[in-house]
């Protein structure tokens, strides 16, 4: 490891963070946080940086850069980086390691108890005997699900596989697990089983200042059939999933994935010249989704900024960015 080559342990969770073997907002959150102490154990006892602390600091930075090129939606991975990079702090690598090491720890606790609170939030939306309908695969929306149930309300779901990687599925053996009487449906049968369901429960990847929420490709279609249908719509997102660059007016970043995630690998050729495109997520606009629910209570999309501003009144500084 050179000064600022990051650790073994940083470049497998890039790599698995990339290729999508760990996804999700929250756990792509917890697993860079987790990445940076692992970076700081390895820097303190490594030859360029161990009796370095300016050297030190800056391997650090070197792995949050290399954390931040992986996925550019989800805001989580940015926030969790800031979190833990704003604390690094100590003269010596000692004292800077063990300030890394502590407040990674301390936010992957943050990132479980919020879950947990918004989950009691989230469950007292529902009702005893509601059918709920998912999309994509969210912990915070599951977290909700799961408090209902654990409330002793029974509950069934309406599961959509959520094309083209099919992470309702892991939705479904989730809820499966949790005791849920579960309906998997294909994307394009949402509307028809919108009229059996009471309420749709998607996460999110990021909240723009707005209220605007950016989630899995077709969130923002699930959304507007919802509204048309009048089934109620709220999204679980804790508040890591605040996009604070969104006060400023920046927009959000839409992952645009390989192509061969959509065609069968190998039918390049054979399909010339057609296009293929593939955004992995869409933007929901506030006046289609009726509440953000947070491990800070519940808002209406609209007002998600008075929050926002409060908990990131600062700006998103970047705290991996070089020198
Ligand atoms: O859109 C996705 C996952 O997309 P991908 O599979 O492309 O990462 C999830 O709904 C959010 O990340 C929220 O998840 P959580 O509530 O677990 O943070």
């Amino acid at each position: 490891m050179t000064d600022t080559e990051p650790a073994p342990a940083v470049r497998e969770t890039a790599e698995a963070i990339a290729t999508m073997e760990t996804r999700g907002a929250a756990t792509i959150a917890a697993a860079a946080a987790e990445a940076l102490a692992e970076q700081a154990a390895a820097a303190a006892e490594a030859d360029a940086t161990a009796s370095d602390p300016e050297a030190f600091r800056a391997s650090l930075r070197a792995a949050g850069r290399t954390l931040r090129e992986t996925r550019p939606t989800a805001v989580s991975l940015p926030n969790a980086l800031r979190y833990v990079l704003q604390r690094m702090e100590g003269e010596t690598v000692d004292a800077l390691r063990d300030s890394v090491v502590d407040a990674s720890d301390a936010f992957v606790r943050q990132l479980d108890r919020a879950q947990d609170d918004l989950g009691e939030v989230g469950a007292n939306r529902l009702a005893d005997g509601d059918t709920v309908m998912t999309h994509c695969h969210s912990t915070d929306a599951l977290a909700c699900i799961e408090a209902a149930v654990e409330q002793g309300k029974s509950i069934s779901a309406v599961v959509k596989e959520t094309r083209p990687r099919q992470q309702g599925h892991i939705t479904a053996e989730a809820l499966r697990e949790m005791g849920v009487p579960v309906t998997l449906i294909v994307d394009s049968a949402a509307r028809r089983y919108l009229d059996e369901v009471d309420h749709v429960v998607v996460g999110a990847d990021s909240i723009a200042a707005d209220g605007g929420v950016i989630n899995k490709i077709g969130t923002s279609g699930l959304a507007v059939n919802a509204r048309e249908r009048g089934v109620p719509i709220m999204t679980a997102a804790q508040t890591i999933k605040l996009h604070p660059e969104t006060l400023t007016g920046h927009t959000v970043e839409i992952e645009m994935r390989d192509e061969d995630e959509v065609i069968e690998p190998g039918t390049r050729e054979a399909i010339g010249e057609i296009a293929v495109e593939n955004p992995a997520f869409d933007v929901t606009p506030p006046r289609y989704m009726d509440a953000i629910v947070t491990e800070h209570g519940q808002f209406p999309p609209e007002s998600i900024v008075t929050l926002m501003r409060e908990l990131f009144g600062e700006g998103a500084a970047e705290p991996w960015a070089e020198p």
